[in-house]
This record gives C-alpha cells, structure tokens and sequence, in this order.
C-alpha cells in the first residue's frame, strides 16, 4: 500500500502540494482528480522517488521513499509500472523492444522468455503481432496500449498512470479504461490514475481523491465523490459551469 504523509512541494517558491495525506490501499484503483497544474502530475512522481518532496514522506509498503539511496531506489522502482502522459515511447524502438524495454532493464531472461511475455502482452491490449512495427506508424490509440502493455510487462505490484487516454476518441477511451481495470485485476495491482476524462475514469475506480490549491480536498469510494456535497467536488465531478472553482 501507498501512504502519503505531509507531502509539501514549492516550485520557485510557488506552493503546489500544501501538506497532503493519503492512502491508497493495496489492490485498490484509485483515481487522483483536480483541475489542471493541481499537482497530480507531481504527487505521482513523488510515489516513485522521481521527484524529492520538500516536506513529507510517501512510504511504499512501509518503505520511507525519500529516504532510500540511488541503489536501492533502483529496486525499489521493480515494483512498479508506469504510463507517462506522453506515452514515452522510444522511436528508434520497435514495438516489440518497446515492450521488452523494463524486463531487459530490470531481469536477466532468456531471448525465447522476453519474446513470449511480449507476445502475450500484445494480446493483452489486442495489437498481436504487432512486435515489428514501429510507434510512428501507429494511432495515438494503438500508442497507448503499447504504452500500456509496457507498463504491466513486468508485473509490477504498483502501477501509475498518468492520462492513460489523453487525446483518444471517446470509444478508444472506454477501451483504454476497461483494458487497465482489467489488468488490475487479474494481477492485483494498485493502481494510481490521473486523468482529466471523469466520466470514463469514475466508471473504473474504487477511490476518489481530489487535489485543490495544493490540499487533497476529497478522499472516499466513488460513489461518494459522485454523492459528495462538497461544492468544489460536486462542481468538478459533475463538471458545472457554476460553482466555486
Ligand atoms: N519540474 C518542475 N519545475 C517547475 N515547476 C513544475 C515542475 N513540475 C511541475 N511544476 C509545476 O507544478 C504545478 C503542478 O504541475 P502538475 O504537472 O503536477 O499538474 P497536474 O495537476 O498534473 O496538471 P494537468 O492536469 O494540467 O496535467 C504546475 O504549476 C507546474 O508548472
């Protein structure tokens, strides 16, 4: 499980995060919400030690992040899987080695191995046979879902999105959401997600937590966020016109 304790981070003595407490129990999907330069993107970074808090803690199955050396850190990152907002996709990649990228990283396995967790991963997210092509030639769609397979190849026990369906037509999206709730289930995961697209998002989480001028200003099941009286959640959930945001 992921617990956040008084995380506070200033860029240039802006306050982002102003003392944010959280937990994401094991197992659970939890999908971090908050209008745009909220810090979502910043908390997730912090999880996985990218990005030094200035105050604060995030222990990871009671690990203290922050406090690990670069060497352990490296360890500690076999743990998770992870999906950019821009995919981060190699271009002089194929798709195959794309995918191969964190299992030859992280483990030493046979040629035969990689290439069938490959395979089996491409079947994951229905692009089979695709190893050969290359990101270029792809949808931002069939991106994604390289990008998705990429990040669950390892079997990571904590994987993060960050708008896993940024940019995707409202079907392509549906699909991204349902195809990363399935691969949380059938391995356990817990899964931290970002994204702006509420309506899709809401239909696959367990938790709710909304970030507010540097606050988590929410936390609970999302059928109370979408219950909530809150008025800024409420606003923001529903997505209304009128309100305090
Ligand atoms: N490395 C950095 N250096 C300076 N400022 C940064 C850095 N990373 C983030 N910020 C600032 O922190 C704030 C929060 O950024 P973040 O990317 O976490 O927002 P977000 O909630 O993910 O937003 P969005 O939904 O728009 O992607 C922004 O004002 C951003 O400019």
């Amino acid at each position: 499980m992921i617990q956040i304790e008084q995380l506070t981070k200033s860029f240039g003595g802006m306050p982002v995060l102003r003392g944010v407490d959280l937990d994401v129990p094991a197992g659970c999907l939890y999908g971090l919400i908050g209008p745009g330069a909220s810090g979502k993107s910043v908390l997730l970074k912090m999880i996985t030690g990218l990005l030094r808090p200035d105050r604060g803690r995030v222990l990871v199955d009671g690990k203290d992040v922050h406090a690990l050396s670069e060497l352990e850190l490296q360890t500690f990152r076999l743990k998770f899987g992870m999906l950019f907002q821009n995919n981060a996709l190699f271009d002089y990649m194929t798709v195959g080695e794309n995918i191969a990228f964190p299992l030859r990283r992280l483990y030493d396995l046979g040629e035969e191995e990689i290439e069938e967790r490959v395979a089996e991963r491409l079947r994951a997210v229905s692009l089979a046979g695709f190893e050969g092509r290359t990101p270029a030639g792809l949808s931002g769609g069939q991106k994604k879902r390289v990008g998705v397979a990429r990040a669950t190849i390892a079997r990571g026990e904590i994987v993060l999105y960050d708008e896993p369906a940024a940019g995707l037509d409202p079907v392509t999206s549906q699909r991204i959401f349902d195809l990363l709730r399935a691969e949380q289930r059938a391995m356990n995961a817990t899964v931290v997600m970002v994204s702006s697209d509420l309506d899709r998002l809401l239909t696959v989480t367990d938790r709710v937590g909304m970030l507010y001028r540097g606050r988590l200003i929410f936390d609970g099941t999302t059928a109370e966020a979408k219950a909530s009286d809150d008025p800024r959640v409420r606003q923001f959930v529903h997505g209304l016109t009128e309100g305090p945001l």
